[in-house]
């Protein structure tokens, strides 16, 4: 997942655009990128690394301009050189740069069509610049001097005629102003506000609303699936549909694990959509073990909190903050690499003793992957001396690779993969495991919105809501992306010495 941001505003964006960041710095801790633009002039500074380590001072001070856009990536696609870093850039037409947070199914082929007919060149395997190429091929055909808004969105329609898969998009277009998209199934989340300044309106696009409240923005409402809006660079708002065939459908697992809770996505509130989770979890507890004997609910921080104390007010078990989280490492699962990813439980998560001892517990997570953090919490609180350890899973059984912007593309590395409850269960050392079902899941977020009945939820049920996704195309994905794949094009990527084009690495 990565998190997007875009401003159009009155005065410089460069500190909004970075706080936007930091603010989504949970969506993507690999690399971050800003683009601004001043006097036709665009201004980048991008690079591997957490927000805070990637712009300095002297950078800040260069990214000089009314209006730019903003990425913190977690890549699904290609390796974690910073030449893969965001936002790309392309000089023709126009100058424009992009910023992508999901996956495209068919960049394969279309990184051939851009080759042989649109004569375009690319530079890295990122989806993204497919992308970035596809929406410049598309205005570039319109063949303006100086394209209008509906010149804009009809080069947005062009992009979903192309492009399957999942996407939300901001694009900036030197000296005109700022785009955003979402796909036709709006997989990834998108959203737009304003905030009102003496010296007029300022619009602002992000991926989670949380953006939008720290910056003092008024959140508007979602960018609906296939549908674009367009700010110019003084400030006019349009806003179009640009998608043929559309089909509201949110990637369930940002309510389950990548959202911030205290955002509001497609009109739900992810931290009600946690409260429920945890309830219908208790409802399981309930009906599969009436007289159950847990003595104290522990949630696996951070995610898990919400669901975990819901779950515990509806049992009336003692719900105890019994792991205490090292708050300077970052979120586990998004790291490249299983090594880093095992070495960093143990960093991260500590257990308080007198929480353990000699007790039943209850351990909730959000959700089981690939097994890497339930395993050692166990073992964790074995050692801290429970009698018994139980484990809930507020989502199903992940046992399908994600192709729409989360990096879990095989099958075999994920734990409930071919595997049974009870298999998990015994593999993972507990000595109750409990899944959420997926419709109570599904049911926790449609609460939210009722115009909303449909959710992509394929890492659960294998029902990939594109269409286009078969088995030839996963065995592809997990050949090319499987864990020991990644690590060698990540070693082969560099430290920064090979860097993308049109990068200022001051
Ligand atoms: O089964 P796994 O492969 O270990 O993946 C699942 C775990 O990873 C995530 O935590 P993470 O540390 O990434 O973030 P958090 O602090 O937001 O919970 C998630 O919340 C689970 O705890
Ligand atoms: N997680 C994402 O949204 C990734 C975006 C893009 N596919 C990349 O790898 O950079
Ligand atoms: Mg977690």
């Amino acid at each position: 997942m990565c998190g997007i941001a875009g401003i159009v505003a009155k005065s410089n964006v460069n500190q909004d655009l970075y706080d936007a960041l930091t603010v989504l710095q949970h969506r993507g801790q690999d690399a971050a990128g800003i683009v601004t633009c001043q006097d036709g002039r665009l201004n980048q500074r991008k690079g591997n690394g957490l927000v805070r380590d990637v712009f300095h001072t002297r950078h800040m001070q260069r990214l000089q301009g009314h209006m730019g856009i903003a990425h913190v990536r977690y890549p699904t696609a290609g390796s974690s050189s910073p030449a893969l870093a965001q936002p790309f850039y392309v000089n023709s037409p126009y100058g424009i740069s992009l910023a992508h947070n999901g996956n495209l199914t068919n960049s394969a082929e279309l990184s051939q069509e851009l080759f042989q007919s649109d004569l375009r060149h690319l530079n890295t395997e990122s989806d993204s610049e497919v992308l970035l190429n596809i929406f410049a091929h598309e205005l570039q055909r319109l063949g303006k001097l100086v394209p209008s808004a509906d010149d804009i969105f009809e080069a947005v329609s062009g992009v979903h005629k192309r492009c399957r898969g999942g996407y939300a998009v901001v694009a900036m277009i030197a000296n005109y102003g700022v785009v955003g998209f979402r796909d036709p199934n709006a997989i990834r989340p998108l959203v737009y506000g304003k905030r009102e300044t003496p010296a007029g309106t300022e619009y602002m696009l992000a991926s989670e609303s949380v953006a939008l409240d720290a910056l003092g923005y008024t959140l508007v409402g979602d960018v609906a699936p296939g549908e674009a809006v367009y700010i110019t660079h003084d400030g006019e708002f349009h806003i179009r549909q640009c998608a043929e065939k559309v089909n509201w459908a949110p990637c369930i697992f940002e309510h389950v694990y990548f959202a911030r809770p205290d955002s509001i996505m497609d009109g739900i509130s992810v931290y009600k959509s946690r409260l429920r989770q945890g309830e219908r979890l208790a409802e399981k507890v309930l009906r599969e073990r009436p007289d159950h004997d847990i003595d104290v609910i522990v949630p696996i921080p951070d995610s898990s909190r919400i669901a975990a104390q819901s779950m515990a007010a509806v049992l009336g078990v003692k719900f105890r903050e019994g792991l205490v989280k090292n708050r300077y490492i970052g979120r586990t699962f998004i790291m490249p690499g299983q090594s880093a990813r095992k070495k960093s439980v143990k960093q991260k998560l500590n257990a308080i003793g007198l929480e353990f001892k000699g007790k039943n517990v209850m351990l909730v997570d959000d959700s089981i992957v690939r097994g890497t953090t339930c395993e050692q919490i166990i073992e964790m609180a074995r050692d801290a001396g429970a009698r018994k350890v139980y484990f809930a899973s507020a989502a199903p059984p992940v046992r399908f690779p994600n192709v729409y912007g989360i990096d879990m593309p095989s099958a075999t590395e994920l734990i409930a993969h071919g595997r049974s409850v009870e298999e998990i269960r015994t593999e993972i050392g507990a000595d109750w495991l409990l899944y959420q079902d997926l419709d109570d899941l599904l049911d926790c977020s449609a609460e939210g919105n009722p115009n909303i009945s449909r959710f992509e939820c394929a890492v659960f049920n294998g029902d990939y809501i594109t269409g286009d996704v078969d088995q030839a195309y996963l065995d592809q994905l997990e050949a090319d992306r499987n864990d020991s794949n990644q690590a060698a094009k990540n070693a082969s990527a560099g430290d920064g010495a090979l860097i993308g084009l049109h990068n200022d690495v001051s």
